[in-house]
């Protein structure tokens, strides 16, 4: 049922490793790589915590970390021993029965290299092969440590460091080699994957996603092809100018029944296809899967979801490779979930999609051509010809890197979705701003401030557990949540599938008919995929906690200062009774805006500053969800000499907030904060007494 029982042809260095993941069935007790299981279904066959006695799952333990950023991870569990990637980087080994620490290693990423991660100094994970384990990091090294000892064995730069490239995503293994991506084309970079021989970190080749400068070869696997199908379908000297895009930023699969690799590519970059390409082209491998030859690098196949894409809808979400029976016939075939909002059944072997339906509403396409493979796209879309577009869901995902499950018993896929509007209008008077974000977009618009209004436009943000017939391309269940941006999804033989919300609860519904039949309150939002494992013959559910993100560093209006809480690992058993410490109250500095004066045109200018260089972090309005400090309670906005020694000096750089003084003037930070504290003063005055 996992349609990954081949174990292919498999290279010399790791057959023993490739061999026990290929039959991770045979050993349910671990969660030995990303997905579980190469097909990455993210199904565990356990299954003594079931629909009739989940009533009675406790904590087992849990385990504080030392970052208050959020997590993003799915931990490993081999042969007892946990092994969890935090933010920042870090990596922790814990006694997977009692959370107690073995070891941890940081390696040290300097709190500048946040200003290099578009989305928050996240980390999903690390591969584990030959008693070793591979992580990426913020700066963009791809490190392997001991996984006795947590010692360091290699580390290799894969990235630029003087460019906007952050590893974020989780390297996977296969036949003695790690591959490894990165993120940043929302900041102007060009994407590839590259993989590195898993003895001694030497690269073995390299792919780029995107052309580059014409006339000069990469030396990469990718230089053919590029340059036989890509090259043509990009326009002008912007797009290699820039960078072009294309990240390699999350899913990575290895199919060992086709000895395969599929790589998930990422938007285009900048966003605007009008100022990339002169908004002609489909602009090939953004918005596509590459089937790659995991020895070589060498190309294979391409389908391409989003062509031209210009919304920042990915392809880098999650894959799961399975064998379904459709219209009678065997199909071995890959589900993918991208932010686009269709549901497409691809072939793997071809690359042909078989069907593909939306599982959200989507107002971008009217559907996909499956004669043609291409969507339809509707022209109030094309904002780089049309003028502004609302799009519903936008650049956020239907679907984003939040794992999805998929159960061979029920037969169905269980994605975290969302419906998130976002607004899209070319940016006239764009300029290239090397390491920063460079959209072209303006993404924005004003905000409401006010309690009441701020609530009244969450109605129109959504999020929502489905379980999804990949066959019959069609919703079975659905569970509504309050908001967007849920947890990963965990499914289990014993039934179930268990998810961790944005309201800090962790759940499991029957898998067949969506009944929630527990929850958790685990005082914090939940992103990642949970795990389950056992040891000594108890079964463990585990998930990390820690709310962060993208969306939760950017997206204003909620302004909820949580307490506190370190990121946290928690496990479960039936009969489990740890308890967390109680929850402390929120210690919430008031707004704090100054009484001087400025002038209406310092503070339009801060709005323009703020919200292209800062808003991604401390939240677009400069109204902040609270991972990030928000700015308007900030003791600093009432200094200016405080404030220029913290935005143009770097004063607060090993906290993750960069010296900007490459991209802004004092007089640039000035008048951020004059915008600053109008907003503060705004915020003052409509607070409730
Ligand atoms: O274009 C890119 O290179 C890139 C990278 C990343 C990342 O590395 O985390 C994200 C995205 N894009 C992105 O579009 C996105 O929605 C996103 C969410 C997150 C997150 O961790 O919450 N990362 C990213």
């Amino acid at each position: 049922a996992t349609g990954c029982s081949q174990p292919g042809d498999v290279g010399t260095k790791s057959v023993a490793f490739d061999a026990r993941i290929v039959a991770a069935d045979s050993e349910p007790q671990n969660w030995l790589s990303h997905g579980r299981t190469y097909s990455e279904q993210r199904f565990s066959p356990l299954d003594d915590i079931a629909a009739g006695n989940v009533g009675g799952l406790g904590l087992a333990w849990y385990h504080d970390l030392d970052t208050f950023r959020g997590q993003e991870g799915t931990p490993l569990v081999v042969d007892g021993v946990m092994y969890a990637t935090t933010a920042w980087s870090k990596i922790v080994a814990l006694n997977a029965a009692t959370g107690e620490r073995i070891w941890q290693f940081d390696p040290e990423v300097p709190g500048s290299a946040g200003l290099h991660a578009c989305c928050d100094v996240v980390n999903r994970g690390a591969a584990y092969a030959d008693g070793r384990l591979f992580f990426g990091t913020i700066d963009g090294r791809l490190i392997a440590v001991d996984a006795k000892t947590g010692t360091k064995v290699w580390s290799v730069q894969t990235t630029d460091p003087e460019t906007s490239q952050a590893i974020s995503g989780a390297p996977r293994v296969a036949k003695g080699k790690v591959f490894i991506g990165n993120g940043g084309a929302d900041q102007g970079v060009r994407g590839y994957i590259s993989a590195y021989d898993q003895s001694t970190g030497k690269l073995a080749w390299r792919f780029y996603t995107v052309p580059g400068e014409p006339g000069k070869k990469d030396g990469a696997a990718s230089d053919e092809v590029l340059e036989r199908l890509a090259r043509k379908t990009w326009s002008g000297d912007r797009y290699w100018q820039i960078g072009g895009g294309g990240t390699v930023w999350d899913s990575i699969v290895y199919d060992p029944d086709f000895d395969r690799l599929y790589v998930g590519v990422g938007n285009g970059g900048p966003w605007d296809r009008g100022i990339r390409s002169n908004g002609e082209g489909d602009n090939l491998f953004i918005g596509s899967i590459l089937a790659l030859d995991p020895d070589t690098g060498e190309y294979i196949w391409h389908y391409q979801e989003t062509p031209g894409d210009q919304w920042d809808f990915t392809s880098t979400q999650q894959m799961i490779l399975a064998d379904l029976t459709i219209d009678g016939t065997a199909r071995q075939v890959i589900m993918h979930a991208p932010k686009n909002g269709f549901f497409y059944v691809i072939d793997r072997k071809t690359g042909k999609p078989v069907s593909a339906e939306t599982f959200v509403p989507v107002n971008w396409a009217e559907k996909v051509d499956l004669a043609t493979g291409r969507p339809v796209v509707y022209p109030a879309a094309r904002y780089d010809k049309a003028g502004p577009f609302l799009a519903s869901s936008g650049g956020w995902g239907a679907h984003n890197w939040h794992p999805m499950a998929f159960s061979p018993q029920t037969g169905l896929v269980y994605i975290p979705a969302m419906q998130v509007p976002m607004r899209y209008a070319t940016d006239g008077s764009f300029e290239y701003r090397p390491g920063l974000l460079n959209l072209g977009v303006g993404t924005g618009g004003k905000l409401p401030e006010e309690a009441a209004a701020i609530k009244a436009m969450l109605g129109a943000f959504q999020g929502r557990l489905i379980a999804w017939d990949p066959v019959a391309q069609k919703e079975v269940w659905r569970a509504e949540r309050d908001s967007p941006w849920n947890g990963g999804v965990l499914a289990t033989a014993g039934g179930l599938v268990f998810e961790g919300l944005a309201d800090g609860t962790f759940r499991a519904h029957d898998a067949k008919t969506g009944k929630e039949l527990w929850r958790f309150e685990a005082q914090q939002a939940i992103m990642p995929g949970p795990v389950s494992y056992a040891v000594n013959g108890v079964q463990y559910v585990a998930v990390m906690v820690g709310k962060g993100g993208a969306y939760n560093l950017a997206m204003p209006g909620f302004s909820r200062p949580d307490p506190r809480i370190p990121g946290r690992i928690m496990a479960f058993k039936l009969g489990g009774t740890a308890k967390l410490p109680v929850k402390a109250k929120a210690d919430v500095p008031p707004f704090q805006p100054s009484d001087e004066k400025f002038t209406a045109a310092q503070i339009a200018h801060g709005d323009a500053l703020f919200n292209s260089t800062c808003g991604a972090c401390h939240g677009a309005g400069a109204q902040s969800i609270g991972v990030l400090p928000d700015l308007r309670r900030s003791g600093a906005l009432a200094n200016g000499d405080v404030w220029r020694q913290i935005v143009i000096d770097g004063m607060l750089s090993d906290n993750g907030m960069a010296s900007f003084a490459k991209y802004l003037s004092p007089a640039d930070a000035e008048d951020i904060r004059a915008y600053v504290n109008d907003r503060a003063r705004v915020a003052k005055g409509a607070e409730k007494p």
